[in-house]
């Protein structure tokens, strides 16, 4: 948590809070001696004037210790958000930094909860510190110290109180600091499943699921609940044992100080302020041991916090950034070798691929389920990077050329179609922000788009809700395509983006790519399952189990390839059953 103040607290306000804070405790300390000389000054003398005079003078003193106060509290409060708000923000753009392989480790569920729930932590301990943390102290110290100086006789009795109330602090927080870090890990558990059975909910209903998911749900509901009433429980009891030290105390220094007043060695005001110093005495170190419960808890959050901010992302822009321009060049792209794998995985998922393409050129590549056509497509713009081997663009390699240059001259469409909430417009521009309404409609007329996105839903300024979610999974996919044929790049990738089409949108559709200027001048990728999708490509690459094992035309593979083959056959089979 030392590590987050550092770097998000700002100090000017930390110390007003403490100067504030520092006045405040003064002016309380203070109280209890004015009250005494009144009491033993004024009351017993029946001295009207005096009592007057000190009167104002504890108004006066109440009065700047309530703004002082209020000073401190309005310096903690708006720290801690501040640093909340800092936090919030530090850590999504540092998500937006790491590669999918980065973000796999933590995964979606438990980033949130970390920029959620572990910065809530931080900002109301933070509070709590700014507050407690450094008044409780002072306050120790001032009151023992002013009330050692009333009595040194009678200051034994808080002493032992003292080490009462630290030995039941003490065995309170060793049942309580490690039940407050599970309750993170469980919060982790509880917004994963939560967030599955939002996102899968129809699915979980279509599987009649319901229950099971329901159960799954409450048991780890259950199970956190128990945990926070388990550590909640143990917390409470505090608050009755210190009650009744406070009360043990208070009884044992009116029965001494009683007898310390019958032989003249106390003044009566002075047992009254002893009083007040040691309800002080003991509410500060109650506070202060509350601290060391809330601090661990905030420990590990911050803890989870810094393991995000400070992981390295495991893709780097090379140390001397090459900004070339690639798009000025003549485009090629190149395999040599290439091997991948995913983290801690055993097997390779692309062993040894070798191809290149140049401008004006379409490579396809098809292949069963799980043989590695995505995998191949995403280390073009390294969403991950290559095991071994190398990709080049334009004869550079592409961890010579800095992230953001590459991202600037490729354009994908991944194969889960990602729109965001605003309107057809703004989702258009995403990757072409100064793209017109005409060349918008142009890239919406090739991915076939223009059908529904017309006049009546709202033309361009169309509402797109969360996920895309007012539109069906084919109209989904033309809209990213169109997305992604709207920006300038020298390399098009289209994973798997046509099947959610029907056969005919998917023929017209390349047709029209096929015909249009940008596409014709650049290098496309195109992932697919149809034979029927890549049949025109210039050169398709087949993969098998992360094996290159053909590539060539359409023609070419047809003579002399047995798993392209095979793949054609099965879809001619298909085709055949579907239309008899
Ligand atoms: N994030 C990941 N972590 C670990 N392994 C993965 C990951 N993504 C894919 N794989 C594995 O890598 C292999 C290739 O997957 P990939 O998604 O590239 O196949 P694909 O040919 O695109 O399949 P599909 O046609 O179903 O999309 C598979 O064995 C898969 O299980």
């Amino acid at each position: 948590m030392l590590k987050l103040s550092k770097k998000y607290l700002v100090w000017s306000a930390v110390i007003a809070a403490v100067l504030f804070l520092i006045v405040q405790v003064a002016c309380d300390l203070y109280l209890p001696t004015v009250t005494a000389n009144i009491i033993d000054n004024g009351v017993a003398k029946n001295n009207i004037g005096y009592i007057w005079s000190e009167g104002f003078k504890m108004l006066f003193v109440a009065m700047v210790g309530v703004l002082a106060a209020a000073g401190n509290i309005y310096f903690a409060a708006t720290q801690s958000q501040k640093m909340g708000k800092k936090i919030r923000s530090a850590m999504y753009r540092k998500i937006m930094y790491l590669s999918d392989q980065d973000l796999d480790k933590f995964g979606d569920a438990s980033l949130i909860t970390r920029n959620t729930n572990d910065v809530v932590q931080i900002q109301n301990v933070m509070i709590q510190v700014l507050r407690m943390m450094f008044m409780s102290p002072i306050m120790l110290v001032g009151a023992i110290s002013l009330a050692f100086v009333k009595s040194p006789r009678l200051t034994i009795v808080f002493f032992v109180s003292l080490v009462v109330l630290a030995i039941v602090v003490v065995i309170i927080m060793s049942f309580a600091g490690p039940l407050f870090k599970k309750l993170q890990s469980k919060t982790d558990k509880l917004n994963l499943i939560f967030r599955e059975g939002l996102t899968g909910v129809r699915v979980i209903r279509a599987f009649n699921r319901d229950a099971y998911e329901q159960n799954r749900f409450d048991h780890q509901n259950r199970n956190y609940a128990k945990n926070g009433i388990k550590v909640f429980m143990i917390v409470s009891l505090m608050f009755p044992v210190m009650t009744l030290i406070l009360s043990g105390t208070n009884v044992g220094i009116v029965w001494f100080g009683a007898k310390m007043i019958s032989h003249n060695a106390l003044a009566v005001g002075n047992l009254v302020a002893f009083m007040t110093y040691a309800t002080q005495i003991l509410i500060s170190f109650m506070m202060l041991s509350f601290m060391f419960v809330f601090i661990p808890r905030a420990s590990a959050s911050a803890k989870r916090i810094n393991e995000v901010l400070e992981v390295e992302p495991s893709i780097k822009d090379p140390k001397d950034d090459h900004e070339r321009n690639i798009a000025d060049n003549e485009t090629s792209l190149s395999f040599e070798h290439v091997d991948f794998k995913y983290g801690q995985e055993d097997h390779l998922a692309l062993k040894d691929i070798n191809f290149s393409a140049n401008r004006g050129q379409t490579v396809a590549i098809i292949g069963e389920t799980g043989s590695g056509k995505s995998s191949l497509v995403n280390l073009v713009p390294r969403l991950y990077d290559v095991t071994n081997g190398e990709i080049k663009l334009n004869g550079v390699s592409i961890q010579k050329i800095s992230q953001a240059e590459l991202h600037r001259n490729i354009s994908i469409t991944q194969q889960k179609a990602v729109l965001f909430t605003g309107t057809i417009r703004e989702n258009m521009q995403y990757g072409n922000e100064n793209a017109t309404d005409d060349e918008i409609w142009h890239s919406l007329q090739v991915a076939k788009a223009d059908e529904f996105v017309n006049d009546e839903i709202g033309g361009l300024d169309a509402p797109v809700e969360q996920n895309g979610s007012n539109f069906s999974g084919g109209q989904k996919q033309r809209l990213v395509i169109a997305r992604t044929i709207l920006k300038n790049a020298a390399v098009y990738i289209f994973d798997d983006s046509f099947s959610a089409l029907d056969f005919k949108t998917d023929a017209e559709l390349r047709m029209a790519l096929n015909k249009d200027s940008k596409i014709k001048n650049a290098i496309t990728l195109i992932v697919a399952q149809r034979i029927s999708t890549v049949a025109n490509a210039d050169l398709i690459l087949v993969l098998q189990d992360g094996k290159l094992v053909g590539s060539g035309t359409h023609d070419e593979l047809v003579d002399n390839n047995s798993v392209y083959r095979a793949i054609l056959d099965s879809q001619l089979k298909k085709g055949g059953a579907n239309n008899g």
